[in-house]
């Protein structure tokens, strides 16, 4: 085993010799599809990635000086430049992104004791091995590479599509103690300070979140979910209450210093169908996280329950598949609109060959299981690409089926391959030479993945109204909570007011006026009560006045006190206005009559003829009609006038 810690230094520059021919891997099939592979074409002697110096952070681009540093110098005018995603990919707008897995390789840094590896990093892109020839992908790093200079170029511009509502996938995989663990996590597990690419993305992810979010018109929402595939089963590692005491294998956990594994979570996790999601996993925890500390603070915790053992490769090597799954929702506040993608960050565990110890053994064979599971979905797709791109339908030769079902770590990768996500895989190699045919047959299963196409579709744009999102349904009503809050309030105010608003004399003003608006307005909520409550006013009003039509003669004193009894509070103000109308009636009555009186007294002195036609005209059957209306008003005005005391009477204890 190769002692840990082992000081790095720089390598001189020379070309190893041959290796011996590698074997066939028993997970591939034939080599034809390899369309990355060429034989090498170098006539001078390049030395590896590794004479570039260990990276010296800060943020280096990849056009950086380590870069130079490993290319042979008549070589630096053909390099093409990198893209951030996959090398052919042809987002044409803001909606959909078209291009193929974006593939990365990084080796593991040679310790110098180890120097007679045949893999030469050239450029960027391309790695060489001295039999097996050339590699191109979107990139290759040099072996001295920092998990910065990596999340730089692959990481970060997957954030950015994350927050334009596109789903993104990383994964990491390699054979066991290549480095994956070191990739995504970090090396604060090993007590050293080169944070992972999930520390990384997160902080990335937060400050981007605090940064759109001061505009004021984005809020963003993220829950987190952490989970493992450990023997073929799935386990939620923020389940913390489901954990009982169990395994004693030392724990990696990012952050943990190495710590002892003291619990394992019994609850296991199912899969099913969703229409949505396509692939779900049922019951797993969403934990809602407002800065990335807090979001690291739970990864850690679930990263210390982690399975984890020492094995013959590697001291501390991940028994599972570990998935961080980071579900941002991002709002406008100002139509209510919404996308949600989902970041996933995969540190698989690593293929390993057979070892000793049972234990080990079970574990190794389920994950080896599984990768092969994983390597014959990538070659279908890949295979699938190929045909498409060359006109064929991908089921015409009856290899349409993706055998997504073979395993758990396919099933839940599914949506993602299936054309749901971006995806990126960071592929870790050991270039030393007893490594060699693990090394080989990573870069055949990179070499596939760089070859299946991508067509995504950016996350639908969810609308308030269509009630799917709960946080939404759960702000509106909030709102109707606040609305009916205020509602509650105005009517206990206005119901203060009755009285005050009786005492001025609410009548016809108040019935054309704002107070009926108001009340309009505040009645909402129990309409239905008030309207019965109107009709039952309405219907002594109209038994008032039908009494009021009476012949008001016949009107005692009991009556009126009747009346008064089924007037409802206010009413009297109606009646007092009747009267002033009345009254104004009789005023113009009896000046209409005093003028009848006045032409009456002039024609007395006209001619017999002149009376007979104002007889004939009926004036002075309307002059008695008018006296008659006149006697009669008075009569009506006394008894309202009587009926108003009453009602004084009545009300005055309510005052
Ligand atoms: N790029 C690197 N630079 C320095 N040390 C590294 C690098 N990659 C891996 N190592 C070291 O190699 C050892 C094995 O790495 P790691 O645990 O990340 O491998 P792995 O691929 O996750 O293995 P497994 O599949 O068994 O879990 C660790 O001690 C780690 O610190």
């Amino acid at each position: 085993m190769i002692p840990k810690g082992t000081p790095y230094t720089r390598r001189s520059s020379h070309v190893s010799a041959p290796s011996t021919p590698l074997p066939p891997s028993p997970s591939v099939r034939s080599t034809s599809s390899f369309s990355n592979l060429r034989r090498p074409t170098r006539t001078n002697s390049i030395c590896s990635s590794a004479a570039s110096s260990r990276s010296s952070s800060p943020l280096r681009s990849s056009t950086s000086k380590s870069e130079t540093q490993f290319l042979p110098p008549r070589r630096l005018t053909t390099i093409k430049r990198t893209s951030s995603l996959s090398s052919n990919n042809t987002s044409n707008n803001n909606t959909t992104y078209r291009g193929t897995i974006t593939v990365a390789i990084r080796p593991k840094p040679t310790p110098p004791t180890h120097f007679s590896n045949s893999w030469l990093v050239t450029d960027p892109e391309t790695i060489v091995h001295d039999d097996m020839g050339e590699f191109k992908f979107d990139h290759v790093y040099s072996p001295h590479v920092s998990n910065l200079e990596i999340y730089e170029s692959i990481n970060k511009p997957m954030i950015d599509k994350l927050f334009q509502g596109f789903n993104a996938t990383v994964f990491a995989y390699g054979m066991t103690g290549s480095g994956k663990t070191y990739t995504m996590m970090g090396s604060g597990g090993d007590g050293g300070d080169d944070d992972g690419l999930i520390p990384l993305s997160v902080s990335y992810l937060f400050s981007k979140v605090i940064e759109v979010g001061l505009v004021g018109e984005r809020k963003f929402d993220v829950l987190l979910s952490y989970l493992e595939i450990y023997n073929e089963r799935i386990y939620d590692l923020l389940d913390s209450e489901s954990l009982v005491g169990g395994t004693t294998t030392p724990s990696r956990g990012f952050g943990s210093g190495g710590g002892r594994n003291e619990s394992v979570s019994t609850n296991e996790l199912k899969i099913r169908d969703d229409s949505k999601y396509g692939v779900r996993v049922m019951g797993l925890r969403e934990q809602r996280c407002e800065s990335s500390e807090e979001l690291m603070k739970w990864i850690r915790r679930g990263d210390s329950h982690r399975k984890t053992a020492e094995t013959d490769y590697n001291a501390r090597s991940s028994r599972s598949h570990a998935i961080v799954l980071i579900r941002l929702t991002n709002t406008n506040v100002i139509d209510g609109t919404s996308i949600s993608s989902t970041l996933s960050l995969c540190d698989l565990a690593g293929s390993e060959r057979a070892t000793g110890q049972q234990e080990r053994r079970k574990e190794g064979a389920f994950i080896n299981k599984s990768l092969l599971a994983l390597g014959t979905v990538i070659s279908k797709l890949s295979a699938e690409s190929t045909a498409a791109s060359h006109g064929n339908s991908p089921n015409a030769n009856g290899n349409g089926h993706i055998p997504y079902r073979d395993s758990k770590l396919t099933r839940i990768l599914q949506p993602a391959l299936s054309g749901d996500s971006i995806v990126t895989t960071i592929c870790t190699i050991d270039t030393q030479k007893e490594s060699a045919a693990e090394t080989l047959n990573t870069l055949r299963f990179a070499s596939r993945a760089k070859n299946v196409s991508l067509h995504v579709n950016r996350k639908p744009l969810m609308n308030s109204t269509d009630g799917n999102d709960k946080d939404q349904r759960i702000a509106k009503l909030n709102k109707i909570i606040e609305e009916q809050q205020q509602l509650i309030s105005q009517l206990k105010t206005n119901g203060g007011n009755k009285s005050v608003g009786l005492g001025l004399g609410l009548g016809v003003s108040t019935a054309h006026g704002s107070g009926v608006r108001v009340t309009k307005e505040i009645m909402n909520p129990n309409i239905t009560l008030l309207r019965a409550e109107n009709k039952v006013l309405k219907y002594k009003l109209e038994n008032c006045e039908k009494l009021l039509d009476k012949d008001t003669l016949e009107l005692q004193d009991s009556d009126l006190t009747e009346i008064v009894d089924m007037l409802p509070a206010g009413v009297g103000s109606l009646l007092e206005t009747k009267i002033q109308g009345l009254q104004s009636q009789l005023r113009q009555y009896r000046r209409y009559v005093g003028q009848l009186e006045t032409q009456l007294s002039l024609t007395t002195s006209r001619t017999e003829a002149d009376k007979e036609n104002y007889v004939a005209a009926g004036k002075n059957d309307e002059i008695q009609e008018l006296r008659r209306m006149l006697e009669r008003k008075d009569k009506i005005i006394t008894a309202l006038q009587s009926a108003k005391r009453m009602r004084d009477r009545a009300l005055k204890p309510m005052s």
